[in-house]
């Protein structure tokens, strides 16, 4: 019998079938992967397995002993561990503190000396380095994802769920990343993890479960299929890259910015002197791996951020000093964020109410204070069918949602508000091929209605597929402007790591 067995697993959130009838066996010591669109269903079938959600119908067994869940606890003791999409960790604790946070006794000094001397073992072991003293919030992304992992093998996890491990990674990162994963594997734990990248697949899984509106369609050894097979099992359709010929050529200048400074959280130059012009029904991408100063550049000219110097003009207007409701009002300037569930929706409440946050103070949403409720819930009907929402009514929270839907929510309001510039960041994080496919085609027929887009992505070839001209962004710089088609990704990996041709070692 197979080391890990999901049997005929069901979930019903009211009456909605977000799982149904799904068995699952994984030997041990090897790594699946669950694919499937935005929505089919993977996270939910990953909290099943971690405790988080009490199946419905149905059972797991592990090593042939029948388990059942009713908290995460219940699954680490078990010897499951799940490493969340967003991280879980305390900021101002230590990488220490957090990794034994829980586990009780702690109380003396020599207690966490002893512990942080056997996380300095374990993470030797595995190759996941962490300097146990650090407090969290001084780590970049990729550390603190090894603090998670180190966090379940701390407690014995002999089964690892990563979800979307990829999805927080610079690109840099990632190889080391699959790596690390593969060690765990060869070394006996058994890996399920979930993404929508399918060259990772082919990398790391030895199998991989398919996954659509909830059910099991699809289960092939790595072997047998290969990237095209998936992608066509995953939406039910070939999946082509976007190609939408531009409809005219791009106009007058819509957004120029000259001369940005600016500091970052820690009082480091995030912007050194960044100028930029975008023309009406033009995409500028810029890409660069995260934490380049890409952030600043978004939140200083929606106006979230104050530049120390230089100067913003949106069309004929200087908008240096406005702040961000002068520069939305008037429809000037949409805005999808990097952080979707911070910044881009408020998670509570409903996709309608979502779609109308930049709106309701306006006629027709509201009139004299009075919220408009019948024209909230028409509208939000319209937009979710042309976007594409997969949700069963308009008054679900959004929270409930998938990212890939989530994400369409915010495109939809940012752009049916009508800019004259839109500053898209990561639109495509997370997101399964047709989603991404779909999400490049909104933006692509925005550019063609004359909206001057900003495209930030650390996703290299999602930038080529849209982008007019590419800016590459290095330590608050642009280190380089190509044009997509005309420059490999590997002259454009260069410039993101600061590098000019010929400089390589
Ligand atoms: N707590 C909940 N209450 C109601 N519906 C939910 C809840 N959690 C998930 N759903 C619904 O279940 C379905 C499956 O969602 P799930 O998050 O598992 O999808 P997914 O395959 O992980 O998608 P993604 O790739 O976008 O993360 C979605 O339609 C979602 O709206």
């Amino acid at each position: 019998m197979s080391y890990l067995v999901l049997d005929r697993i069901s979930k019903r959130f009211g009456g909605f079938n977000a799982l149904s009838n799904i068995s699952l066996s994984v030997e041990r010591g090897t790594a699946r992967a669950v694919l499937g669109e935005n929505g089919a269903g993977k996270t939910t079938l990953m909290n099943v397995l971690f405790g988080l959600y009490r199946p419905t119908e149905g059972s797991i067994q592990i090593d042939g002993k029948a388990v059942s869940f009713r908290s995460p606890s219940d699954a680490i003791a078990n010897g499951v561990g799940m490493i969340h999409q967003h991280m879980h960790l305390a900021e101002a604790l230590t990488v220490t503190e957090n990794i034994v946070l829980g586990l009780g006794g702690l109380h003396s000094p020599l207690n966490l000396r002893r512990h942080s001397a056997k996380i300095v073992a374990l993470s030797e072991r595995y190759g996941l380095a962490v300097e146990p003293d650090q407090p969290v919030w001084k780590l970049p992304i990729g550390m603190r994802q090894r603090v998670e992992i180190l966090k379940m093998l701390y407690r014995g996890a002999k089964i690892l769920v990563l979800d979307e491990p990829t999805s927080v990674l610079a690109p840099n990162e990632i190889d080391s990343f699959l790596e690390r994963v593969k060690a765990l594997r060869d070394d006996g734990t058994t890996i399920l993890f979930v993404t929508h990248k399918l060259d990772e697949v082919m990398r790391i899984a030895d199998t991989v479960s398919v996954m659509r509106h909830g059910q099991l369609v699809a289960e092939r050894d790595i072997g047998q299929t290969d990237v095209r097979q998936l992608s066509r099992l995953m939406v039910g359709r070939d999946v082509e890259p976007v190609r939408v010929p531009r409809q005219a050529a791009p106009g007058g200048p819509v957004l120029e910015c000259v001369d940005l400074v600016a500091r970052g959280e820690r009082g480091l130059t995030a912007l050194d002197r960044v100028s930029l012009t975008i023309r009406q029904g033009e995409i500028l991408g810029v890409a660069g791996i995260d934490g380049n100063g890409q952030s600043e550049l978004a939140e200083i000219i929606c106006g979230l951020r104050k530049p120390e110097s230089g100067s913003i003009r949106a069309g004929a207007t200087e908008i240096t000093g406005l702040g961000v409701s002068a520069r939305m009002r008037g429809s000037r300037i949409g805005f999808v964020p990097e952080d979707r569930h911070g910044t881009g929706l408020v998670l509570d409440h409903s996709i309608a109410t979502n779609f109308v946050l930049r709106s309701f103070r306006r006629r027709p949403v509201s009139r004299l204070g009075l919220i408009n409720a019948r024209f909230i819930a028409e509208q939000a009907r319209w937009m979710m069918k042309r976007y594409d929402v997969r949700s069963r009514s308009p008054a679900q929270p959004a929270r409930e949602l998938s990212g890939g839907n989530q994400q369409k929510i915010i495109l939809a309001r940012e752009i049916e508000a009508g800019p004259e510039i839109l500053i898209v960041m990561q639109a495509t994080k997370g997101l399964d091929v047709g989603a991404i496919e779909f999400v490049q085609r909104k933006i692509l027929e925005a550019r063609d209605r004359g909206v001057a887009v900003l495209y930030i992505s650390t996703e290299l070839e999602h930038v080529a597929e849209v982008a007019d001209r590419i800016a590459v962004m290095h330590r608050g710089r642009f280190t380089g402007e190509v044009l997509p088609g005309e420059a490999t990704a590997e002259h454009i990996g260069l410039l993101m790591s600061g590098l000019s041709v010929g400089e390589q070692q």
